[in-house]
């Protein structure tokens, strides 16, 4: 479990995180979502100790970080994956980090397995890709067997079948109870990975729900239907509550009935669906649309002022 209790971080005159109390629990993805700049970076080094709150505290599995005893066994992170310019291979490099923590080889055996570097294992880091940098950086997280697990934008740089990968590996952590906070900017790759999303702008809480809300909440009740009966079906659909609207021949777009419903009337009118869609593509415009104020770094057309120049790289 994490706790947040009102976190604040000042470098100087610049407040990266204010007054930001939230909770992680187990058995469960947690999202850690904001724009660039939000403040997610800067709070998970004070989660891991790596960063003293300028107020506020962090607390890991019952004490903060740096009281843990052994903390790799406590707490395992990968913050902003950089490649490591390392001679060492892999599995040296996780063999001397087992060494200084009283790992087992077996373990580190184990871990190369998991995150799939075995054919490379003994390949110097220095030549690795990304996304291999990021298994080996998991790979260091999990040394460890830690209940809590703490990971910084993991899927950035990675191709579909990592993504898919690193997004089975969390779900697979947090159905074996340990407690997963995973960071990214990505609102559509958080809605398949995480079961709940805590939000910060501007490193203010914006948002702590369940992914479920906060997709339902997006969705909204749109539905599409496409049909070659349209106006049959516009006319069947018809009421008080439902507006049915339509921007190309034969596809409907309906709101306030459900998807279902709408099925059910067709099928007793004998009325043929090519398509029946909720529509719930618009979960990065919402998150977006939750996040606009809190947006660092806005194009200047967008804010009609000359905003800030360039973000620091993500
Ligand atoms: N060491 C530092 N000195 C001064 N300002 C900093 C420092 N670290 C972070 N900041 C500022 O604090 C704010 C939050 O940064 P942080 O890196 O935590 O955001 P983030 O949500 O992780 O963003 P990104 O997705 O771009 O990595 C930013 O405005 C950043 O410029």
């Amino acid at each position: 479990m994490i706790e947040a209790h009102s976190l604040t971080k000042r470098y100087g005159e610049r407040t990266a995180v204010e007054d930001l109390s939230f909770t992680v629990r187990p058995g469960a993805v947690t999202g850690f979502l904001g724009p660039n700049g939000a403040g997610k970076s800067t709070t998970m080094r004070m989660l891991l100790g790596l960063d003293a709150p300028t107020s506020g505290r962090a607390v890991v599995n019952g004490k903060s970080y740096a009281d843990h005893r052994a903390p790799l066994h406590e707490v395992g992170a990968m913050l902003e994956a950089r490649a490591i310019h390392t001679g060492r291979s892999a599995r040296n490099h996780l063999l001397a980090l087992a060494a200084t923590h009283g790992i087992s080889v077996r373990r580190v055996d184990e871990v190369i397995d998991l995150v799939g570097l075995h054919a490379v294992a003994k390949k110097r880091v220095g030549g690795f890709s990304l996304g291999m940098g990021q298994r080996l950086g998991i790979a260091s997280a999990l040394l460890g067997d830690p209940a809590t697990v703490i990971l910084d934008e993991p899927v950035n740089g990675l191709d579909p079948e990592g993504i898919l990968w690193i997004r089975n590996l969390l779900k697979g952590l947090a159905a074996e109870g340990r407690t997963v906070l995973v960071s990214s900017h990505l609102m559509s790759e958080m809605a398949l990975t995480a079961e709940h999303l805590i939000v910060i702008g501007r490193g203010r809480l914006i948002a702590d729900t369940s992914v479920a809300e906060f997709t339902a909440r997006a969705a909204g009740d749109l539905v599409r239907v496409r049909t070659n009966e349209a106006e049959k079906l516009r006319e069947l659909l018809a009421g008080p509550d439902v507006t049915v609207s339509s921007q190309e021949p034969g596809v409907l777009l309906v709101t306030g009935i459900t998807s279902e419903w709408i099925g059910r009337v067709a099928a007793e009118e004998g009325i043929a669906l090519a398509e029946l869609t909720p529509q719930q593509a618009s979960l990065e415009e919402a998150f977006m649309e939750l996040t606009r104020d809190a947006v660092e770094y806005q194009a200047p057309a967008a804010q009609g002022v000359g905003a800030g120049t360039e973000g620091r790289a993500a």
